[in-house]
């Protein structure tokens, strides 16, 4: 099977690559390869390629950046698919669309199911709700949050940064959602795709946490494996006395009880991938 893998030097697309099944023929390119801005250089690659399956784990991913910059998000998190969905409807290729809990607005007394009502609160949120509809009803959309991988760009690494860096660091506490690792991310895709699966799956680790509860692990696991020198206090802190571009949901927890019901296996906790990549972490030194 001929795969096309883009966003390949993201946390997703570098994922996927080191799990592909033996059978996948995988290509994969970054944005030098193939920029998403540009929505035709995005159809004429597809149809030059003709993937059989075209996982999309690029995205414009800068939350706060996204409030200015939307017109930009939007050609990169919608246009783009959009584009992938036309080229896939004529060559005859299936596409994987990855999108986000920030399609939520947080107000929800439980954890968001798939076929919930999204009210995206910010622009990044706006441009991967587009995406989704973009994708259309053949795709496999695979919804997820918080995502962490040993060398990526996310809150795990930007912690370990401040907390040997700062005194102390503040936290909003009362943002709560699923942190997840992309190794999990990629493997429960590959899982999807091997059944054919098709509308929209929910994909986190197991267990809730806040913001603060997360930095609070990071750094406990950090200190015992020697990553961090020092304990800092870390301090619990309300969404209102951290201002930000962006607003993000309060509660995102995603149900991915019928994922897992699809797949037949079990739930890592989050803490438990959370060890794993800061040993990652570790090892690449
Ligand atoms: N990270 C997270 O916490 C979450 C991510 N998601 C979704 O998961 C998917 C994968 O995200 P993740 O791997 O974590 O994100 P990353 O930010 O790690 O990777 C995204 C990749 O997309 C690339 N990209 C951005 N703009 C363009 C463009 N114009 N043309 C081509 N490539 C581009 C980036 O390249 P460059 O480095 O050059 O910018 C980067 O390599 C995305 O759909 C994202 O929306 C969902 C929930 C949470
Ligand atoms: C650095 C820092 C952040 N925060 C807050 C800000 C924010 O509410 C929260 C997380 O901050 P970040 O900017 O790292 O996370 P953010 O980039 O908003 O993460 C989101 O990225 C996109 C791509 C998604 O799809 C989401 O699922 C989610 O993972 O922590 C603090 O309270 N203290 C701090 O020192
Ligand atoms: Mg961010």
């Amino acid at each position: 099977m001929k795969v096309l893998v883009t966003g390949s030097a993201g946390q997703l697309g570098r994922a996927l690559q080191t799990s592909a099944p033996p059978a996948c023929e995988v290509t994969a390119v970054d944005r030098a390869e193939l920029d998403l801005a540009d929505a035709a250089a995005v159809g004429a690659f597809v149809h030059g390629l003709k993937p059989d399956l075209l996982v999309n784990a690029a995205a414009y991913t800068a939350v706060d950046k996204a409030e200015s910059e939307e017109a930009l998000a939007h050609a990169v998190n919608a246009d783009a698919v959009a584009a992938m969905a036309e080229a896939l409807r004529a060559t005859g290729g299936r596409l994987v669309q990855v999108s986000t809990d920030f399609v939520f607005d947080g107000s929800s007394p439980r954890a968001y199911r798939p076929d919930d009502a999204r009210n995206p609160l910010s622009a990044y949120g706006r441009t991967k709700a587009a995406g989704e509809d973009a994708a259309g009803p053949d795709a496999l959309i695979v919804r997820t949050a918080w995502v962490h991988a040993a060398g990526g760009a996310n809150f795990v690494r930007t912690m370990l940064r401040l907390m040997a860096e700062r005194e102390s660091l503040r936290v909003v506490a009362d943002q709560i959602g699923a942190p997840t690792w992309a190794g999990g991310l990629a493997a429960t895709i590959w899982g999807l795709v091997a059944k054919d699966a098709r509308g929209i799956f929910h994909h986190t680790d197991a267990g809730t946490a806040s913001w603060y509860d997360f930095a609070v692990a990071i750094q406990e696991e950090a200190l015992a494996l020697g990553l961090l020198a020092r304990a800092v206090p870390v301090i619990p802190i309300a969404t209102a006395d951290y201002p930000t571009p962006a607003t993000r949901p309060a509660f995102s927890l995603l149900d991915c009880s019928a994922t897992r019901a699809a797949l037949g296996d079990g739930y890592t906790h989050w803490r438990t991938h959370l060890r794993a990549m800061l040993k990652e972490e570790l090892a690449l030194g």
